[in-house]
C-alpha cells in the first residue's frame, strides 16, 4: 500500500528524526489482514536496530499541547492520553503530530465494542463478553464524568465548534480505541504514549523483535539525567546517612559523572542476568551516549520480505480482544476464571455441609498469604499490573481493571502488562521480561491488590495454586485440618507436598521439555531441575486427592454451565467450524475467545479425569 497518508507520515517521521533504514525496513499492508505492519526489505541480523523513535516525538500526556490542563485537573491514564490526542487532532495542521494522526484516523482499528449488540451476544459463552460490555459502559461514563466537564471548564480552548466536531462521544470512542490498541509504555515520565512508527509493529506469539526503552528517567522533566534527579539522589543520600543504611540498588541515572553510559542492549542483558548497576568502573569505560529513544531491535535473523513482529505481552484472549481487537488461536496465556462462589457450590454439592465449606473457605482466605510465600515466587512469574492497559475503572477485566493476577504459584493468570518497558532500557514487551517485572511489581505491591474471590484455570486446563490449596483445605480430613490450623509450619509442609506431587503427576518430563522449548528455542538457560523423590501417598492423602479431583471436575462443569458451554461438539470441532464460517475481525476473534475457553475446560476435564482414573 502506498496511500497519501502513509507517504506523508513517512516524510514527517524522517523530519522528526525517527530512524530507520529505508533500504531495509518498510511499512506496508499485511497479507493476513492485521492492518499495516513493518517488513524487512532485506535479510537482517539479530541485534539490528530496526526503528529508533526519539522520545521527544512520542505523543503522551506530557507532550500534548494541553499537558498542563490535564495535569491541573488530575486526569490520568488512557483517558488523559485520549483527550490529549483528540486535542491534537482538533488542531489540524497546527499539531506537531498532524500527519501521524491523519494516518491513524484514516485506518481506525476494528474493535469488538463496535460490533452490533447481536454480534456481541455471540460472545456470551465466554468471559470476553462482560469485558466488552464493561468497556462500552466505562467509555460512556468516562465521557460524561471526565471529558465533558473538562472541555466545559476550558471553554476558551475547546470552542463550541471544536466541541461539536472533535469532542463527541463517538470521537472519544474512536480515539480511545486508537490509544488502547497502540499505546506503549515509554517511561515513568511519559507513561503510556503513542510511539510513531514503532507502533506499526504487529503482535506475534513467536516474535522476532523486542521493544526497548529506558524507563528510569526523571519523573519531573523526563530527562535521563538532570538536576531534579541530582537533588533527589542527594536527598536519598541524606536519608541513607540518617538511618545508616545504604541498600538502594536502583540504578542512578542522574547527572553524576559516573552515570553509566551503556548501550541499550547491554543494559537489557544486565537486567536479564539479574545484575544491578554495580560495576561503575565498567560503566565508566563505556563512552557511548545513551540514546533516549524507543527502539525496535531484532532478536532473530529476519529474511527479506518477512514481517518484523513483537510480543504485546502474555495476555489472555479476553484482554487481547478488549484492548487490541484480536485474539490468538491456541493462546498459551489464555485462562478461564473460576469464581469463589463456584468453588463453594462444587464443595457443597459433594460435602453437603454448608458450615464446613464456609468455615474452611474463611480460614483459607484469612491465612493463604502466610503459606503462599514459601511457594509463591515460582518459575513462571507471569502476572503484572497491566500497565499500558490501564484506564480508570475497576471492573474485573482488562483495562487496568482488576483482572489481576495470580501471583501465586505456577499458574499465574492474566498476564498483566508486559507492554510495559520495565526498568531501564529493558524489553517492553515479551514474556521473559514480563516475568522479571512481575517479580519486581509483586515486591512492592500490596497483598490485597488482587481479587481474592477469583481463581483460574490455565491454558492446559490445570487449576491455579490458590484453587488447588483451597480445594485441599475443603476436602482434607478433619484431623488434618485441625493440624494445619494449629501449626503454620505443618500447613506449609502440607502444601509443599501437594505442589511437588503436582509437578510430578500433572507435568510429565515431556511437558517440561516442551515448556523449555517454548521459552527458549535454543534450549539455553533452561536447566532441568532434578525432581525430589516423593513416597507413595498414604490412604488419607489418597482419599483427599480423590475428593479434590472430583471437586475439580464438578467445578469445571459448573463453570461450563454458567456460560452455556456444552460438550455437544469438541473445542477442536468448534475451531474448524469457526474457520469455515469465514468471519473476520473482532467477530472471528470473539469466536476464538469462546473456542479458547471451551478448550481450557475440555483440557481440564480430560486431564483431571485421567488423574482420577490413575489414582
Ligand atoms: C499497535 S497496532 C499495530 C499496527 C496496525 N496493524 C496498524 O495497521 O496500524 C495494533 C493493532 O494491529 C492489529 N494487530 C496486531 N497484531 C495482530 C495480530 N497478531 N493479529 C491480528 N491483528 C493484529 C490489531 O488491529 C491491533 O489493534
Amino acid at each position: 500500500m502506498s496511500s497519501k497518508e502513509l507517504t506523508t507520515f513517512l516524510a514527517w517521521a524522517e523530519e522528526n528524526e525517527i530512524l530507520w533504514d529505508k533500504t531495509a525496513i518498510e511499512i506496508k499492508e499485511t497479507a493476513n489482514k492485521h492492518g499495516l505492519g513493518v517488513f524487512a526489505k532485506k535479510r537482517l541480523e539479530p541485534g539490528y536496530e530496526a526503528i529508533q523513535v526519539p522520545k521527544a516525538i512520542v505523543l503522551s500526556v506530557q507532550t500534548t499541547g494541553i499537558a498542563n490542563l490535564l495535569e491541573d485537573d488530575e486526569i490520568e491514564g488512557d483517558t488523559a492520553l485520549t483527550i490529549g490526542c483528540m486535542y491534537e487532532l482538533s488542531r489540524g495542521a497546527q499539531s506537531p503530530w498532524a500527519p501521524y494522526l491523519a494516518l491513524l484516523t484514516k485506518r481506525p482499528p476494528q474493535m469488538a465494542t463496535a460490533l452490533s449488540k447481536e454480534s456481541r451476544e455471540m460472545m456470551k459463552m465466554c468471559e470476553a463478553y462482560n469485558d466488552i460490555e464493561a468497556d462500552i459502559k466505562d467509555l460512556q461514563e468516562d465521557f460524561e464524568s471526565i471529558v465533558v466537564p473538562f472541555i466545559e471548564k476550558h471553554s476558551d480552548v475547546f470552542t463550541a465548534e471544536i466541541k461539536t466536531k472533535f469532542f463527541t462521544l463517538e470521537a472519544f470512542r474512536a480515539m480511545m480505541e486508537i490509544v488502547s490498541s497502540r499505546g506503549m509504555d515509554v517511561d515513568n515520565f511519559h507513561v503510556t504514549a503513542l510511539v510513531p512508527f514503532a507502533d506499526f509493529v504487529n503482535h506475534n506469539p513467536m516474535p522476532n523483535s523486542d521493544y526497548l526503552t529506558h524507563e528510569e528517567v526523571c519523573e519531573i522533566c523526563g530527562a535521563l539525567a538532570c538536576e531534579h534527579m541530582e537533588d533527589r539522589s542527594d536527598d536519598e543520600d541524606d536519608e541513607e546517612n540518617e538511618d545508616g543504611s545504604d541498600d538502594d540498588e536502583v540504578p542512578d541515572l542522574a547527572g553524576d559523572d559516573s552515570t553509566p553510559a551503556t548501550d541499550k542492549k547491554a543494559e537489557e542483558d544486565m537486567e536479564e542476568d539479574g545484575e544491578e548497576w554495580e560495576d561503575e568502573d565498567a560503566e565508566d569505560d563505556d563512552d557511548e551516549e545513551i540514546n533516549d529513544t524507543c527502539d525496535i531491535i531484532l532478536d532473530d535473523e529476519v529474511e527479506k520480505g518477512e514481517e518484523i513482529t513483537r510480543h504485546y505481552g502474555p495476555y489472555p484472549n479476553k484482554i487481547l480482544l478488549s484492548k487490541y481487537g484480536f485474539a490468538v488461536e491456541n493462546n498459551p496465556h489464555d485462562t478461564v476464571t473460576i469464581q469463589l462462589d463456584m468453588v463453594r457450590q462444587a464443595a457443597q454439592r459433594i460435602l453437603k455441609d454448608e458450615k464446613l465449606v464456609e468455615e474452611r473457605t474463611a480460614w483459607f482466605l484469612e491465612n493463604e498469604d502466610a503459606f503462599i510465600g514459601a511457594e509463591g515466587d515460582d518459575e513462571e512469574g507471569g502476572c503484572c499490573g497491566e500497565g499500558d492497559h490501564d484506564h480508570d475503572h475497576d471492573h474485573e477485566h482488562g483495562h487496568g481493571h482488576g483482572h489481576e493476577h495470580e501471583h501465586h504459584g505456577h499458574e499465574h493468570a492474566e498476564g498483566g502488562d508486559c507492554c510495559a518497558p520495565k526498568t531501564s532500557k529493558k524489553k517492553a514487551a515479551g514474556e521473559a521480561e514480563a516475568e522479571d517485572e512481575d517479580d519486581e511489581e509483586m515486591e512492592g505491591e500490596e497483598e490485597d491488590d488482587f481479587p481474592r474471590d477469583i481463581m483460574y484455570m490455565m491454558h492446559d486446563g490445570s487449576i491455579d495454586d490458590r484453587l488447588l490449596m483451597l480445594l485441599n483445605v475443603l476436602f482434607m480430613e478433619k484431623d488434618q485440618f485441625a493440624k494445619v490450623q494449629e501449626d503454620m509450619e505443618a500447613a506449609m509442609e502440607y502444601f509443599n507436598d501437594i505442589f511437588m506431587r503436582r509437578e510430578q503427576e500433572e507435568r510429565g518430563d515431556e511437558d517440561e521439555e516442551m515448556e523449555g522449548d517454548d521459552e527458549d528455542e535454543e534450549g539455553e538457560g533452561h536447566q532441568k531441575v532434578p525432581k525430589p523423590e516423593l513416597g507413595p501417598r498414604d490412604e488419607k492423602s489418597k482419599k483427599t486427592r480423590k475428593a479434590v479431583l472430583e471437586a475439580i471436575l464438578t467445578l469445571i462443569r459448573i463453570r461450563a454451565d454458567a456460560f452455556g458451554v456444552t460438550d455437544k461438539t469438541t473445542a477442536e470441532q468448534d475451531l474448524a467450524s469457526l474457520k469455515k464460517a469465514k468471519l473476520s475481525g473482532p467477530l472471528y476473534y470473539g469466536g476464538l475467545c469462546v473456542q479458547g475457553e471451551k478448550q481450557i475446560l475440555q483440557n481440564g476435564l480430560q486431564g483431571y479425569d485421567s488423574f482420577l482414573a490413575e489414582l
